[in-house]
């Protein structure tokens, strides 16, 4: 067999004395590597390991290429030409007194690490992007039907533990049908866009504003007694009002209102019974001529 010229390898070659740091020789790719004649300079793995990985290698490998004579797949980071600190995985064996090093410098699996790394940091916003968007509803952006559930199934679990009053608020559009027959749904749906946008300035922020479905509207008023969710509601028919239809009627809402009392909590189905409750009182509220907030 003919001889294996090293310097085709494309690794570092390198060998050591076990007795002390001294680099006695390396092939070419190490000369690049490290930017250093080997026959004319007094090299110590100093100069080409990092602190800890000289730590690492006297107090652990050491030890056991002199019991096991070998070491594998160890990683470390070796000081390239220019300082900067490139992790590598090393071979090392020991033959009579000589430690025989092959040390890969893994660049390019630092690089794709870091792409990985980036990749999952974007995957991770996209995700978040994600269920932000599937909370809301795509037309007014406000809470859709599913997620307001979530989250007042939430408060309700925290204001069992200590009560703070909620009150529901559950807002239909008046005839809202003829708006749609006479100007298009494309107006229907920017005079949707516009009530969402008039409900969100007239609450707080810790209340929650939801799309309940098609023209009706449902908002939590969160640490809110019966007595300002009256005066809520009196805000959203003066502000609803504001928006004026091309045959310049005012816009309209009739409301229905429900409190969630202490011992409404005990029950599990208090959401879907309190909704209900503010659904008959919204009735009421169409059926006694509109433009007006009903207590359920
Ligand atoms: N433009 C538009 N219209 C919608 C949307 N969702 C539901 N609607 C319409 O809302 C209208 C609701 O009509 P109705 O339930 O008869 O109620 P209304 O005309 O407001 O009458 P009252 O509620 O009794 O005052 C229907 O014509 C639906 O087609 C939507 O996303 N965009």
């Amino acid at each position: 067999m003919s001889k294996v010229d090293i310097d085709n390898f494309p690794c570092l070659l390198l060998v050591t004395h076990i007795d002390n740091t001294q680099v006695l020789s390396g092939n070419s790719f190490a000369k690049q590597f490290l930017n250093v004649c080997f026959e004319e300079s007094s090299l110590t793995l100093t100069d080409i390991l990092s602190k800890a990985s000289l730590i690492f290698y006297e107090s652990y490998l050491k030890p056991i290429l002199i019991s096991n004579g070998s070491c594998k797949e160890v990683q470390l980071t070796v000081i390239a030409n220019g300082g900067s600190r490139i992790p590598a995985v090393a071979n090392i064996c020991l033959v009579d007194e000589k430690l025989f090093w092959a040390v890969y410098p893994a660049e390019e699996r630092d690089k794709l690490y870091q792409e990985l790394v980036s990749a999952r940091e974007n995957l991770e916003q996209k995700t978040e992007e994600l269920t932000r968007l599937t909370r809301l509803d795509p037309l007014t952006s406000l809470l859709n039907r599913r997620a307001l559930t979530t989250d007042l199934t939430k408060i309700i679990t925290f204001i069992r533990r200590k009560y703070v009053p909620v009150c529901l608020v559950l807002i239909d559009i008046d005839y809202f049908k003829p708006i749609n027959d006479n100007f298009g749904h494309e107006y229907g749906d920017e005079v949707l866009s516009k009530l969402a946008s008039t409900l969100t300035n007239v609450v707080r922020e810790s209340d929650l504003v939801s799309r309940w479905g098609g023209e009706e509207f449902l908002v939590a008023l969160y640490n809110t007694d019966i007595q300002d969710a009256q005066y809520y509601c009196n805000r959203i028919h003066e502000a609803v009002q504001k928006i004026t239809l091309p045959n310049s009627k005012k816009l309209t809402v009739s409301i229905g209102l429900a409190a969630l009392e202490p011992q409404d909590l005990r029950d599990e189905d208090v959401i879907a019974k309190k909704i209900n409750k503010a659904d008959n009182a919204l009735y009421k509220a169409k059926n006694n001529g509109r433009n007006q907030t009903q207590l359920g």
